[in-house]
């Protein structure tokens, strides 16, 4: 008997949408079959009029666990993922203390984490000045990858994040090339954005405005710029994270021509919000790089359509709200959070509005995730033998977010108020529902019900795998 039958669905595949039914066994896609109506499994979700989707596998985001947990923690970010429709996601080094620059570090990461994620999730470790010798001991306990910094990441106390210089960086890449890691950057010119915020400084320009233009995309481009020349001497493998604008996007892809192992991501904020929404919308939309103007953000859009850009991520990097409030701009934190909204804003807007196939959208926001870091074939795609991890959307159920929706510690995200095109109805991970959008109770999302916990018990909560 199957544990799990998903009938009537429309199931993005790779490369083309079929009307199946989906029989999962043992967290596992057993059956791909037209009809499963005669088949006995222990519990059945009727699937007609939506679409399955291969569950989102976010790569980026800042669970700040342990010791910045009323930040944002592993229970609440995780909840807000799954309702977003996303079945993994990888945990970045930084904004917990200690960051995962350690082994010491990484176990109490995995000890903060431990039986409190919803979904599935792997760990960044971090490349800083002085930790070269922790890297080889870091890959083999099993991080999927280093992040590092090439401006300052912000926050406070001696023993917070360090951006790399170039010394520490190219030693770095060195090292990682050997360890069969990928690179992840933050690529924007440190020099460049110290001069020009203390130019804006200096000339008493604080607003949001100001702050969009002391970090232009020429500070992009020449932290991009520098780090492909490295990676060109190192052989490191390199993944830029949260790349704003279509000029980065042209480097990178110059540097793939020339047969470089580089892979770039955007978030979905670069697509969807423009510096115009900073001014409107306050340090709810403050992050780095920042947010663009309209035209650079249709730039991007082509980029996307075009297959220059790799994957999108959330970079869901919270802070209590009241971090936000700064009379300067240039003072408030800068992160968005956005984990719940990635996928639906990506299908609203990608798919319904600007016509991108789903099985295109679905490659950059499950297959190449999972294949660049190392969870493929078990995830990564709806398939026989792969994990059954799905978001099953309904498109025709567009709505206007609130603050009551979302789930992560702080319900402060730069799209409330604003029409999401289509609605995660359910989240399955491994077979479990971990979010189930109850539309008999218009109330509320009745996550509660289904299996939730079923999903935290058992093994493969932290995806330790090698390539
Ligand atoms: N310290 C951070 O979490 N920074 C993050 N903040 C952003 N993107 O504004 C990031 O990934 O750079
Ligand atoms: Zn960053
Ligand atoms: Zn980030």
């Amino acid at each position: 008997m199957l544990d799990l039958k998903i009938t009537g669905g429309h199931v993005v595949l790779r490369g083309e949408v079929l009307r199946l039914d989906i029989g999962v066994k043992d967290g596992t896609v057993v059956r791909l079959e037209e009809s499963l109506a005669d088949e006995a499994a222990e519990r059945h979700y009727e699937a007609a009029g939506k679409h399955v989707l291969p569950g989102m596998i976010d790569a980026h985001v800042h669970f700040n666990e342990p010791a910045m947990g009323h930040w944002e923690g592993f229970a609440t970010g995780s909840a807000a993922l799954a309702a977003g429709g996303c079945t993994s996601y990888m945990d970045m080094p930084l904004n917990g203390l200690p960051p995962t620059v350690s082994i010491t570090a990484l176990k109490r990461k995995l000890e903060a984490a431990e039986g409190r994620s919803r979904v599935d999730y792997a760990l960044w470790g971090g490349l800083v000045p002085g930790n070269a010798d922790q890297l080889a001991p870091l890959a083999e306990a099993g991080v999927i990858g280093f992040k590092a910094f090439m401006s300052e990441p912000g926050g406070e106390g001696e023993d917070r994040f360090q951006r790399v210089d170039d010394e520490a960086l190219l030693e770095g890449m060195k090292r990682i090339a050997k360890l069969n890691r990928v690179l992840a950057l933050h690529a924007e010119d440190e020099a460049m954005t110290v001069r020009l915020a203390r130019q804006a400084a200096a000339e008493g320009l604080t607003g949001a405005l100001d702050y969009a233009a002391s970090r232009p995309i020429a500070a992009e481009c020449e932290a991009v710029r520098r780090a492909l020349l490295m990676a060109e001497r190192t052989g490191c493998p390199l993944h830029f994270v949260h790349i704003s604008s279509a000029a980065a996007v042209e480097l990178i892809q110059a540097a793939k021509d020339r047969g470089l192992d580089v892979t770039l991501e955007t978030c979905p904020h670069y697509l969807t919000l423009t510096e115009a929404d900073t001014v409107s919308l306050g340090a709810v939309a403050k992050c780095a790089p920042p947010l663009r103007s309209a035209e650079e953000r249709d730039k991007l859009w082509q980029a996307l359509a075009d297959g220059r850009i790799d994957l999108i991520a959330s970079d869901h990097s919270p802070s209590p709200p009241e971090l936000k409030r700064a009379d300067r701009f240039f003072d408030a934190w800068g992160g968005i959070a956005g984990a719940q909204s990635t996928f639906e804003l990506m299908i609203g807007e990608g798919h319904l509005k600007r016509g991108l196939s789903l099985p295109f959208l679905c490659s950059l926001l499950s297959l190449r995730p999972a294949e660049r870091f190392g969870l493929h074939p078990r995830k990564g795609e709806i398939a026989l033998q792969a994990d059954a991890d799905f978001a099953i959307i309904d498109l025709n159920r567009p709505y206007k977010l609130s603050a009551e929706h979302l789930k992560q510690r702080h319900a402060y995200s730069p799209y409330t108020g604003r029409i999401m095109g289509c609605r995660v109805s359910a989240t399955v991970l491994r077979g479990n529902f971990v979010y189930l959008y109850n539309s008999d109770d218009a109330r509320t999302d009745d996550y509660s019900a289904a299996s939730a916990d079923d999903s935290m018990k058992g093994d493969g909560k932290w995806l330790r795998y090698r390539y």
